[in-house]
């Protein structure tokens, strides 16, 4: 399938040579995740005007089904996102993990949805990348030098930490190091917080995720996990998929959690996590505010559904919730998606 290699259009690669190939092959995800989202908006999926500070061209045309993909990818974390911080209020952090090149912070200040604080981690050479284009671009760099208190911004090559927004270069399979910097930037573990992972935990084994999951649950008394990746790779579509990465030394380490929504859910369910749910992408694309869906789908032909479809199948959201301060309906409610769900497919 020429759609099944999503987050690596074929683009001819140079094979890496040094020792650590694999992840450097993982690190190089996040420039096809940016490019992809780049050139969607310059089609008007949606709305970005960040995301050109990150990445300069538009760069080479990408299928239609990869753009409907990639808007339904956007629109249906930032549905899960956007809620949890009305729930609370905004009074709440969000830690993005993985976050690559993601412009999230920079669209929730504009729309007046900031958290307390918002985290970011990766690797440290992408942190580097991040960090330099953050320090050379005004649009970047104003939204968070405005929203911090003094003159003094913390920020190396590697970090950057103000009062309401903080990048830190780790690796998440070294939980007990994550934490630890984590809470040198002042995360607080008593409040509310939003977990986010797009397109990471597939790069990383069973166990290094399940670990993560589990952290998370043990860390935040009150939190969701927002988890997009992929699912149903078991099938023919799947396995090019896996063929497609693997050619660039692109492993999907973690695919084996990746096999149906219940293994993605399970994941969750087995480190403390007390609500999951999980809907493949298809189902999601169907859900979303059914005007815009014909308004993107007017921006480009389609001719063969059929690829849309069998693309959207292999992605899935999968989101988990713990609620033990029992803020119950009033403040937070843990099935944040099912409100979503019902009033969506009512208004059909
Ligand atoms: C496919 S990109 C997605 C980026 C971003 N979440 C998005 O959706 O635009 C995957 C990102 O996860 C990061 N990543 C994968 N494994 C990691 C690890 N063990 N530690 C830190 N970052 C990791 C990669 O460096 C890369 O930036």
């Amino acid at each position: 399938g020429r759609a099944a290699g999503r987050e690596s259009p074929m683009a001819a690669r140079q094979p890496f040579t040094d020792t650590d190939t694999a992840d450097e092959a993982v690190r190089a995800t996040c420039d096809d995740a940016t490019t992809c989202k780049r050139f969607a908006t310059s089609k008007g999926y949606w709305k970005d005007p960040y995301i050109q500070y990150f990445v300069r061209s538009v760069g080479d045309r990408k299928a239609p089904e990869i753009n409907r993909g990639y808007y339904a990818r956007v629109q249906g974390v930032n549905h899960l996102l956007d809620a949890f911080l009305r729930k609370t209020q905004c009074d709440c952090q969000v830690i993005n993990l993985g976050a690559g090149l993601d412009t999230t912070f920079w669209r929730l200040k504009d729309e007046n949805l900031m958290p307390r604080k918002f985290f970011e981690v990766d690797f440290p050479t992408v942190v580097a990348r991040k960090i330099h284009n953050i320090k050379t671009k005004p649009p970047l760099s104003k939204p968070i030098i405005e929203t911090h208190s003094t003159d003094s911004l913390l920020l190396d090559a590697h970090s950057l930490e103000s009062d309401r927004y903080c990048i830190i270069g780790a690796d998440l399979r070294d939980i007990s190091s994550l934490d630890e910097k984590l809470k040198k930037f002042q995360l607080n573990p008593e409040l509310p917080t939003l977990l986010l992972s797009e397109c990471v935990l597939v790069y990383m084994t069973p166990s290094h995720s399940s670990n993560l999951v589990h952290w998370a649950a043990e860390t935040f008394h009150t939190a969701m996990f927002i988890n997009y990746e992929q699912v149903n790779m078991s099938d023919r579509f799947g396995q090019v998929m896996i063929e497609n990465l693997q050619r660039r030394q692109c492993t999907l380490a973690g695919v084996e959690a990746c096999q149906t929504l219940d293994s993605q859910k399970d994941r969750f369910l087995k480190t403390g996590w007390e609500h999951v749910d999980a809907l493949d992408m298809m189902t999601v694309y169907s859900m979303l505010p059914q005007d815009d869906v014909a308004r993107i789908e007017r921006l480009e032909f389609l001719d063969e559904k059929e690829l849309l479809q069998q693309l959207l199948q292999h992605y899935n959201i999968c989101w988990a919730t713990k609620d033990k301060l029992n803020l119950g309906n009033a403040h937070f409610n843990v099935s944040l998606m099912n409100g979503y769900v019902s009033c969506e497919r009512t208004s059909k």
